[in-house]
């Protein structure tokens, strides 16, 4: 499991470990874990050109420090120091004695031009949103001259606790984290500025206690699949009704019932007017057409407007059994939700839930999402390139295994299929939410191998991907 916490909750762990151990100690091992992972980064330090960009916090002194190790293993290491008075001492005494030093700043344009590696120590987890100057004007350098960017910590000027970038940001390719991730190193857009994260292990981990968002991986996805015993049956498994698709969108029935018998079920339901009723019978022989008893529903991709199907909804909805609500379905939600719901819309669809504009959802997609969850009493799955699950109870998941191809017309349809499947065979809307957004990436990532998919290329993928997960054979 990946686990990522607040600044606040940072901060104590980081106290309570620093209060055992000599001062400078996790500096240190941060600027170690740092310059090992620069040097991999680079493939090598000897005549490396490196600029470090020094704010005035302990992140400038985590940056200076580590730059003092790649000097010392042959890289040729400036400094940028965007303000004398404050920035850390011993981290420019360190990188000075190591054979680096601190540029002039009429020597900036030129060093950064020059170089294979910037530092991102402008601020961490002690940054305010944003970037004051000099330090943009030293970002319009490294912009213009695309110089890649490891970011120590945090890529500078994203909103740590929430992934949001109200303003100016650093955009790096690699963030090399202290002691545990950060929520905006895992949620959009921060997420994306962050590139690839990688951990180092500074010792926090006895004291930080319960994480404020989760990101599942393949063994914990592994662990919750459900599987069949010796004993089971194909109701023990699980059955799920499918609500969804119309005489216009015939497609819609297709899709969330291609996802749903591709996910653990032992029978699905498809309850729908005559016209899909057909493409559903021709396309799985061993789907059952028409009203029966379910574990689970999936209702509301492709309804269209029929008030018949509305009343539907809100039916299932009063019913108390597990519902994974999509799309159109998202229109006839009750004043609040009972009973296990889990909500999946997009980033368009919350936005009109919530009565605010699909900007506003695009930059604070963890926001929203909770609001979403506590407005309604119901789990919110935020789909997107990494899809945000929140829960009522506060508990977020988030998926960062993606891929673009997934973003395809129909996706979300096979996504509501896999996740109802997970619900009926006894995931709580949490568990099926996170679990069911790792699966249909997964899904996505063998279907694509590097190029273009359409839905049902994905929906077929996913009994693959489930039998990967599970470490079968390929
Ligand atoms: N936690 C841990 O376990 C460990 C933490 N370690 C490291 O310490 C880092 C935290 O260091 P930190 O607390 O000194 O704060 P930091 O992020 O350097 O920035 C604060 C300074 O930046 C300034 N500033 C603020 N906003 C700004 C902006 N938008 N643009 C420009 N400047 C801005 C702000 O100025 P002020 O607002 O006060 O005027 C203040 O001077 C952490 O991320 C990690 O790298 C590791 O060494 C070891 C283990
Ligand atoms: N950039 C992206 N990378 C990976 N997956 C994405 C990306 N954008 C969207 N997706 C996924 O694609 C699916 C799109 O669903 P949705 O918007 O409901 O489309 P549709 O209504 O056509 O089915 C969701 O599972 C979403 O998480
Ligand atoms: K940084």
């Amino acid at each position: 499991m990946r686990t990522a916490y607040t600044v606040d909750r940072i901060r104590a762990a980081e106290q309570a470990l620093m209060a055992q151990l000599p001062p400078g100690t996790l500096m240190q091992r941060a600027a170690a874990g740092l310059a090992t992972a620069c040097a991999d980064f680079l493939g090598g330090c000897y005549g490396a050109e490196v600029v470090v960009v020094a704010g005035t916090g302990d992140n400038g002194g985590d940056a200076l420090y580590a730059g003092a190790r790649l000097a010392r293993r042959g890289a040729r290491v400036s400094a940028i120091v965007l303000d004398q008075a404050k920035v850390h001492r011993g981290g420019v005494a360190a990188l000075t004695t190591a054979g680096g030093w601190v540029l002039a700043p009429d020597e900036y344009a030129t060093a950064i031009a020059g170089a294979d590696l910037v530092l991102d120590g402008i601020v961490g987890i002690g940054g305010k949103p944003g970037l004051r100057p000099p330090a943009d004007r030293v970002l319009d350098l490294v912009e213009e001259h695309a110089v890649p960017v490891v970011a120590v910590d945090v890529p500078s000027g994203i909103d740590v606790d929430t992934g949001e970038t109200p303003a100016r940001h650093v955009r790096a390719e690699l963030t090399v984290t202290f002691g545990a991730h950060k929520i905006g190193l895992l949620v959009d857009p921060g997420a994306t500025a962050a590139g690839l994260v990688h951990l180092v292990d500074i010792g926090l981990g006895p004291y930080l206690g319960e994480p404020d968002v989760e990101a599942l991986q393949a063994d914990d996805v592994a662990e919750r699949l459900p599987e069949p015993s010796r004993a089971s049956h194909k109701y023990s498994r699980g059955v799920v009704g499918v609500v969804a698709g119309s005489e216009q969108y015939t497609g819609a029935a297709v899709l969330a019932v291609g996802g749903a018998v591709a996910g653990p079920v032992g029978m699905v339901r498809y309850v729908g007017p005559p016209e899909p009723t057909r493409y559903v019978r021709a396309r799985w022989p061993d789907v059952v057409c028409g009203e029966g008893r379910v574990q689970a529903w999936v209702v509301g991709s492709g309804l269209g407007d029929d008030p018949a199907r509305a009343d539907e909804v809100r039916r299932i909805l009063a019913s108390g059994l597990p519902v994974l609500v999509d799309a159109d379905g998202l229109r006839h939600l009750p004043e609040r939700c009972e009973g296990p719901v889990l909500l999946t819309p997009h980033e368009g669809e919350l936005a009109r839930l919530l009565g605010v504009e699909r900007e506003a959802v695009t930059a604070r997609r963890l926001h929203y999402a909770r609001a979403a969850a506590a407005r309604w009493n119901a789990t919110v799955l935020l789909k997107g390139a990494t899809t945000v699950v929140a829960a009522p109870d506060g508990r977020v998941r988030v998926n960062t295994v993606s891929v673009p191809w997934v973003a395809t017309a129909g996706s979300g349809d096979v996504l509501s299929g896999v996740c109802g499947s997970l619900l009926a065979a006894g995931l709580d809307p949490l568990e099926a939410g996170s679990v069911g957004a790792y699966l249909h990436q997964t899904a996505g990532v063998l279907a694509s191998r590097g190029g273009p998919i359409t839905a049902d290329d994905l929906a077929r993928a996913v009994p693959a991907a489930y039998r990967m997960l599970l470490g079968g054979d390929e």
